[in-house]
């Protein structure tokens, strides 16, 4: 009998130690799912649609996905998205992007596919900048997927300085047209995904030239491929930029103009723009042709915390199976899961990817909220989403890197192999640390916020301080830990406060010694990062103590305390070293947290499986497929992992035959030569 998505996910025929581990759960797995995911609906929706995709031979992968070329891939991956189209509509509500993404994630898994930008980087931005008659014109196209789009941005030269972009729209007054140029090598386009082969069209960052001014960068709506015959249009160079560390099922490509025409009315232009006599209408603020990157921005806590889960789920699925060396009881190993450094290694990425979860959910909100405002005209959330949004994705992204190759090595040798699929989920991942904004860059622009911030303080105008600031007009006050959460929230915002104002000062002082305002910033990098990690690892805390306050359900909530609990600790010990300089915490207090931080590892022991089953992702999804033998398998929810291995090592491709072309050409020969 098989038991689906039953409380604590108990089947007949599991490896008996992961069931074991499912029975000593203290919760329901489908309600901690439905805090995971924010709603039952959602939460029962993911299940439904698991289930539903489960049933579909030809949306499951026809072969392990480390066994095929790049090619292979990319024709997987096509044929997979394509396939999916078509059930789309009876599959999920087509308005409903969490739906959608979590089907794609199921589908597609992280290799990447020809469609993934049409839909978080091509329609977004047209949704966003385009007018309604633009819409009218190109949306219901991209979203029947009439047209393929992606986001051409980042150029060979430049990704970072998007001011410096060297691509150019120069606005024709004779003809009312933009002309696109690249003018340099450096100048061409690189690195947006599904560019190179897949793309006819893309949303491209230019340079906005009008009477020999600069506008800066503004976005264009291109056709850059025949509709008919898929071949590039007369003016256009594009192409695949070559394999990645991941995403190697996408086509991420290159894009060169030679003075390529574009209509006037292809400049996007729901908040600015260029009339027929060359009159530019300015945004109502300056960085608004940047509002689509803070979206992107936006989700990407929740996102990644979602990249760390799997992982997790593989490393600690794997962990209760593992048996290797003793405890006190000689006669049988113990499940590695049970050694406190293994523990030590996982518990904490687990709380993180909760908690960046709980933050992306609030993340995703405030982006909302703005949007709306956005859309009647105010744009005075701008800065504040776009600092913490920036501190956010620097840190998650790191965080997220670290966890995942902890998971890794948490698996041994077998985490090594590209059996337990966590090396794919890594590359990915770590992709974050890099697009839509490279960290370090990120954290400089949500400390320009935190030094501008400052200063309000030190004039005397706390007052003007926005909420997340508010802190670092607070008096210090020592805190006593063993009250609970806000005392932690407290010693955290003594030591973000402490940081900020540090950096703030050194920089004061560079520039009262003669130094130039970007030397003396240059000179205050490392420490001004440092300010802005904390003041987001400040913010993700609080994102968390909001979530469990607010849980009603006790079983869930006290586990969430828990998890929230070894986070408070985790976290506060990784930074003590900064309160612990100005003597606001003292060594008895370092002790403490050390010891809370052992007995939260305790706790969590026995919930751990069931907290990693709470993601609910299918085995399908965590590339382990059931539907068919030979896909991966570390993390199967069932536990058989070892005949799996067996199998996936015996489907290899080098297995195929006894005596390879290697052997017979050179090996031989060179053993043979030896003879003589
Ligand atoms: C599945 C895989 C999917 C992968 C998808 C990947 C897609 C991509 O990567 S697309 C490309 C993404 N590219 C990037 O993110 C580039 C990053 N760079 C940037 O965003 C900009 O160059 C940036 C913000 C660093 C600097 O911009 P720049 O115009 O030079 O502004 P800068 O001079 O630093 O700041 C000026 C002011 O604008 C503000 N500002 C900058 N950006 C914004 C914004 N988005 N919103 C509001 N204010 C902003 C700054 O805070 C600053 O304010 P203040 O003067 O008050 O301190
Ligand atoms: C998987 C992936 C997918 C992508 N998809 C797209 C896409 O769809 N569309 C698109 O347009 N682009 C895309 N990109 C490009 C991506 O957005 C850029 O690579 C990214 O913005 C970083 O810019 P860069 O490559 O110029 O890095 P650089 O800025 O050259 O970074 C190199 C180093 O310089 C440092 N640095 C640079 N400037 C500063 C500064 N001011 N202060 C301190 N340090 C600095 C950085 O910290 C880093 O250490 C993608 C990239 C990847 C990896």
């Amino acid at each position: 009998m098989t038991m689906v998505f039953l409380n604590k996910e108990i089947r007949d025929g599991d490896n008996p130690d992961l069931t074991e581990e499912r029975k000593t759960a203290t919760f329901d797995t489908n309600k901690m799912a439905e805090v995971i995911y924010g709603s039952e609906k959602l939460a029962r929706r993911r299940r439904e649609i698991s289930q539903a995709v489960s049933l579909i031979p030809e949306l499951a992968d026809s072969k392990p996905l480390p066994f095929l070329s790049r090619n292979e891939k990319i024709l997987e991956s096509t044929r997979k998205v394509t396939a999916l189209n078509e059930h789309l509509p009876r599959l999920i509500n087509m308005n409903d992007e969490d739906e959608a993404w979590h089907i794609h994630s199921e589908v597609i898994g992280f290799e990447g596919n020809p469609l993934a930008l049409h839909h978080s980087l091509f329609i977004p931005p047209l949704v966003i900048q385009g007018s309604d008659e633009q819409h009218e014109k190109w949306l219901g196209r991209a979203k029947r997927r009439e047209i393929i789009g992606c986001y051409a941005q980042t150029e060979l030269g430049h990704g970072s300085n998007i001011r410096k972009l060297e691509t150019t729209a120069t606005y024709s007054l004779s003809t009312q047209e933009f002309i696109l140029h690249t003018p340099t090598i450096n100048a061409l386009k690189w690195w947006p995904g599904a560019l190179g082969k897949s793309s006819n069209h893309a949303v491209v960052v230019a340079s906005l030239i009008i009477k020999e001014q600069n506008y800066g960068p503004h976005l264009f709506m291109v056709q850059i491929r025949d509709e008919q015959s898929h071949e590039p249009l007369p003016g256009i160079a594009v192409g695949d930029i070559g394999p990645k560390m991941a995403f190697n099922g996408a086509d991420n490509g290159f894009l060169g103009f030679n003075n390529f025409r574009i209509p006037r009315g292809n400049l996007l232009n729901r908040h600015c723009n260029v009339e027929v006599d060359g009159t530019y209408v300015r945004p109502p603020h300056d960085k608004m042709n940047y509002a689509g990157m803070i979206r992107v921005r936006s989700r990407m806590a929740a996102e990644q915390g979602t990249f760390m889960a799997q992982a997790l789920t593989i490393a600690v699925r794997y962990s209760a199976v593992r048996r290797q060396g003793f405890l006190e009881n000689k006669s049988q190993e113990v499940k590695v899961l049970d050694y406190q450094t293994q523990q030590h290694r996982l518990f904490p990425a687990i709380a993180r990817s909760y908690a960046f979860i709980f933050c992306g959910f609030e993340t995703i909100q405030k982006y909302e909220t703005l949007q709306n405002e956005m859309n009647s005209g105010n744009v005075s959330l701008m800065a504040d989403l776009h600092a913490l949004t920036s501190g956010i994705k620097s840190v998650v992204t790191y965080q997220t890197g670290e966890g995942i190759e902890q998971a890794r090595m948490a698996c041994g040798g077998h985490g090594y192999s590209m059996a337990s699929y966590i090396s794919e989920i890594y590359g990915c991942a770590i992709g974050g640390c890099t697009y839509e904004g490279e960290n370090m860059v990120m954290l400089l622009q949500l400390a320009r916020y935190l030094v501008k911030s400052v200063e309000l303080a030190m004039r005397g105008k706390p007052g003007d301080l926005g909420p997340m600031v508010a802190y670092l007009a607070y008096p210090d006050i020592k805190v006593d830990l063993v009250t609970g959460p806000e005392a932690y929230v407290k010693m955290f915002q003594h030591i973000s406060k402490r940081q900020s104002i540090k950096a703030t000062e050194k920089f004061h002082r560079k520039m009262e010694s003669g130094v130039s305002r970007d030397e003396a910033w240059n000179q205050c990098a490392v420490e001004l990062t440092r300010a802005s990690r904390l003041h987001t690892r400040l913010y993700i805390i609080e994102t968390f103590i909001r979530r469990v306050d607010s849980i009603e359900d006790l079983s869930i909530k006290m586990v969430l305390t828990d998890l929230m609990n070894l986070h408070l600790n985790y976290e506060l010990l990784d930074v003590a070293s900064y309160a612990l300089e100005d003597g606001f915490m003292s060594s008895t207090q370092m002790g403490f947290i050390k010891n809370q931080l052992y007995s939260s590892l305790e706790k969590i022991r026995p919930n751990a499986v069931s907290l990693v089953d709470s993601f609910q992702f299918s085995d399908l999804q965590l590339r382990s497929n059931l539907l068919n033998f030979l896909f991966q398998v570390l993390g199967r929810r069932d536990g058989h992992v070892y005949q799996n291995l067996f199998e996936w090592a015996k489907s290899s491709p080098l297995n195929q035959t006894e005596v390879l072309p290697s052997v017979t050409q050179y090996l031989k020969p060179m053993m043979e030569k030896a003879k003589l």
